[in-house]
């Protein structure tokens, strides 16, 4: 029998034509490891923006965007930067040059050159450095997964890897000599790449360089095109972390893209594996839906209580930076980042935002950031507390509360809030659209402080309280209002049923008041409500 729960879905795409992951590589990695594992310390970055997200722009960065960004980088700490292609490009090339001869590079800081196993273009690369004053790494890549070695390369396995050698002995040849040069290696492809097949690539590779522990070799182990769930490539990398000959002497990096809009993921649990050092861009720029974003990675750090030893502190800044030089806006809900991401709208989460403001106000400001709906502290960031609540149809009292309290210092009391919130409710079901702290002020105004002919009382209500108990005899709800004029200036209380019928008690209450001398006025307390 069909029932709501069994009906069959119908079948419409495709899907035939594609072959699980599992089925294409085959990860011999029973006793893994990773999933027990914590993240105690940043990785190594390096953002690859100037190379990797510049090959994927529409109109790459023209060297003055380009300086802008890597002056960015270094000073929000970044020590390793992939400057560029420097082969594939007059501008790229220029690029190193510009920063070699005006030595731009802080020495603290290492650039990486990026080549196919070419030799011309090897050369080129070698030449793109000359005379840099800085540390460099020659980063040297060839594909090496089957589709790519048979359709693209034309290639067998042996003969890919003598490709691949022979590349390697001619950054050899043009560089070894180099004090301040260093190498990687990136087997392209690598999580669709066979693992006993990339696992011999890759210690051809550190035996050829020698890597040691003085001079130790990068083994970068890209996902190029993401094509598995994270917890595969986590596999992998574990599997090559176990594996690798002369472990001591390799810095084990990853640079996961995003096709499957897990690149996150899959960087987070390759830490996890094994892995040491973590190549991306920030904000996620780069080939189809981009490289791993490297800002979300260092932030979820930080979200977890690991500093992630790059300066966030001015994220709108940094953001602007990447724009221009992207040509790219960021999404409103891009994490951390986008100009959405710390708002509520929603009235349950407004209310449980502003309960936990509260709560930290009230004595919890030393302890763990525990604000409900909130992962980090905006303030972390450089945003202001003015956008974490926006008042529309979905939003409830609590959100409209926040707005007149953050706005205009005014805390309503329960019973009004209630009350006002339908007022709110009623206004935003027929307009549709936001309402704003003045706008809410302006709602507020009309209900509560005019008169019945409409004219301004000339009063503002500065405070309401629900019943004090401590004033017996008074049920129901006091409104507190203030005034300032160029004659007098005071305050005034009212009792009523409602909210409303307290705030025209305590406007008449004001207006008796207002007439009578200020010194009078002034010398009722508060305490003696
Ligand atoms: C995953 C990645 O991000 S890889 C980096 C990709 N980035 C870029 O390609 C941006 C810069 N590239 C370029 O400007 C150009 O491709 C250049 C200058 C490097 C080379 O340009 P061209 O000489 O015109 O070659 P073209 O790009 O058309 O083709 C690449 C050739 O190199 C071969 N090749 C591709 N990758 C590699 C490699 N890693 N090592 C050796 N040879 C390679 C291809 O098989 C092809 O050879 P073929 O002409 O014999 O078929
Ligand atoms: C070659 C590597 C580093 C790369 O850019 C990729 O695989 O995406």
């Amino acid at each position: 029998m069909t029932t709501p729960w069994n009906r069959q879905q119908t079948s419409t795409m495709p899907s035939h034509k594609y072959r699980d992951v599992h089925r294409r590589v085959d990860v011999p990695l029973v006793d893994r490891t990773w999933p027990s594992n914590t993240i105690e310390s940043a990785p190594l970055w390096v953002p690859v923006d100037l190379r990797d997200g510049n090959q994927a722009l529409p109109e790459p960065m023209d060297p003055t965007r380009k300086r802008a960004f890597f002056e960015m980088m270094i000073e929000i700490g970044y020590k390793e930067i992939e400057v560029g292609y420097p082969s594939a490009s007059s501008t790229d090339f220029d690029f190193v040059r510009l920063l070699a001869e005006q030595d731009l590079v802080p020495d603290d800081v290492t650039v990486v050159v990026f080549t196919a196993a070419r030799r011309d273009l090897i050369e080129r690369t070698v030449a793109s450095i000359d005379g840099i004053g800085c540390d460099v790494v020659i980063h040297l890549y060839t594909a090496t997964a089957p589709v790519w070695r048979d359709v693209v390369l034309g290639r067998g396995r042996a003969e890919l890897l003598e490709l691949i050698a022979s590349g390697g002995r001619d950054v050899l040849e043009f560089a070894g000599d180099l004090p301040n040069v260093r190498f990687e290696f990136s087997p392209e492809v690598f999580n669709l790449t066979e693992p006993d097949y990339v696992l011999e690539v890759c210690d051809t590779m550190t035996a050829l360089w020698d890597a040691c522990p003085d001079r130790p070799v990068i083994l970068n182990l890209p996902a190029t095109v993401e094509v598995a769930t994270p917890n595969v490539y986590a596999d992998q990398i574990e599997l090559m972390h176990r594996s690798l000959a002369r472990r001591d002497s390799v810095i084990l990096s990853v640079h996961p893209h995003n096709d499957r809009g897990t690149g996150v993921a899959c960087a987070e649990l390759a830490v996890l594996a094994g892995a040491q050092r973590v190549e991306g861009c920030i904000f996620g720029n780069g080939e189809r839906t981009g490289n791993v974003d490297i800002a979300t990675l260092a932030l979820n750090l930080h979200a977890q209580g690991v500093d992630p030893m790059i300066d966030f502190s001015d994220i709108d800044r940094i953001r602007r930076v990447v724009e221009h030089a992207n040509g790219i806006d960021l999404h409103p809900r891009h994490p951390y980042v986008g100009d959405l991401v710390h708002t509520a709208f929603s009235g349950t989460h407004q209310d449980a935002i502003r309960k936990g403001f509260a709560a930290r106000r009230d004595g919890r400001r030393g302890q763990p950031w525990e604000v409900p709906y909130l992962p980090i502290d905006p303030a972390d960031i450089g945003r202001t507390y003015d956008a974490v609540i926006r008042v529309n149809s979905q939003s409830g009292k609590g959100g409209i509360g926040y707005l007149l309290e953050t706005g205009y210092g005014v805390r309503l009391p329960r019973r009004m809030e209630i009350d006002f919130a339908r007022v709110v409710q009623a206004h935003t079901d027929a307009h549709g659209s936001e309402v704003d702290a003045e706008t809410l002020w302006r709602l507020f105004t009309e209900s509560y402080l005019r008169d019945t002919d409409g004219s301004e009382c000339g009063v503002e209500i500065v405070e309401t309280h629900h019943s004090p108990s401590s004033v017996s005899k008074i049920t129901g709800v006091l409104a507190i209002v203030a005034w300032e004029s160029p004659d007098s200036r005071g305050w005034a209380c009212g009792v009523g049923d409602s909210p409303r019928s307290a705030a025209v008690a305590a406007r008449r209450s004001a207006g008796v008041l207002a007439a009578e001398s200020q010194a009078s006025s002034a010398s009722r307390s508060y305490a003696s409500l």
